[in-house]
């Protein structure tokens, strides 16, 4: 899988929220980092096809094997790519009114886990993200931490060839945090992980990584992470 951005500009009639922006992204994990307003959460709604780019082209690649044709890389439709896609967006609510036990099992069969593998599914990722005492509570009723744990699972529970988080860490404790990482990096082996984040401390020191610094809506550097200090210097003098 490859999604590859070409001259990519998104505005809003008064703004030009991001500008130029070219970079393509593959399996593994890209963190996108930046000051408030720089655009993380505009980017990654572009990514999620929620919102259109005004200028410049997103493109969502396979390669595909063919006998005859050889290898090529196979664009795909809309509908393709949002059946591959797990989003987490910035302010999760969910079904609010629902239990988080009937959320996440509706969810389960939404992303076509298969039947009769959904309720032990559920349960394991109840217990595993510490949420077991609280499944029959509605989600209007859950702490941050809580309800964002639910907008995890939801985002995860297929382990989708596509995952875009938002700001996935916010409000939870160290231990819930390194679940869901170590979910995540599994998950990089084979999938597209985009992380935005402005906590700079939860990136994972690992050379596979990679960071997207975004400044004012355009790329200040996109490159490995070895280059963690530089960028957090540039976050912090900017
Ligand atoms: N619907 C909108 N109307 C007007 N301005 C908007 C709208 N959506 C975003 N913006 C502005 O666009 C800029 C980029 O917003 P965005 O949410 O992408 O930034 P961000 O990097 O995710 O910020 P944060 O770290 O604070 O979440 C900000 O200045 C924001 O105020």
């Amino acid at each position: 899988m490859r999604i590859a951005l070409h001259d990519v500009e998104y505005s809003l009639p008064e703004t030009k929220l991001l500008k130029s922006i070219t970079c393509s992204f593959t399996k593994g994990i890209t963190y996108v980092v930046g000051k408030n307003g720089a655009g993380k959460s505009t980017l990654l709604k572009l990514l999620t096809t929620a919102i259109q780019p005004v200028h410049g082209e997103v493109n969502y690649t396979r390669l595909v094997r063919d006998e005859q044709l050889g290898t090529y890389r196979k664009k795909l439709s809309i509908e393709e790519i949002r059946k591959i896609i797990g989003f987490l967006p910035q302010h999760f609510t969910g079904h609010s009114d629902m239990t988080v036990e009937k959320y996440i099992t509706y969810i389960a069969y939404h992303k076509g886990i298969p039947r009769k593998l959904v309720k032990k599914s559920v349960e394991n990722w109840l217990k595993e993200s510490h949420l077991t005492h609280v499944k029959r509570r509605k989600i209007r009723h859950l702490s941050g931490g809580e309800r964002q744990k639910v907008g995890l699972i939801q985002a995860l529970i297929n382990l989708p060839r596509i995952c875009i988080l938002d700001e996935p860490f916010e409000g939870l404790d160290i231990e819930e945090r390194l679940y869901f990482q170590r979910i995540l990096q599994r998950l990089s082996y084979h999938s597209i992980i985009i992380i935005s984040t402005h906590l700079i401390d939860e990136i994972r020191q690992s050379s596979e990584d990679k960071i997207l610094y975004l400044s004012e809506g355009k790329i200040a550097y996109f490159g490995g992470i070895e280059s963690l200090d530089t960028v957090t210097q540039r976050l912090e003098e900017a």
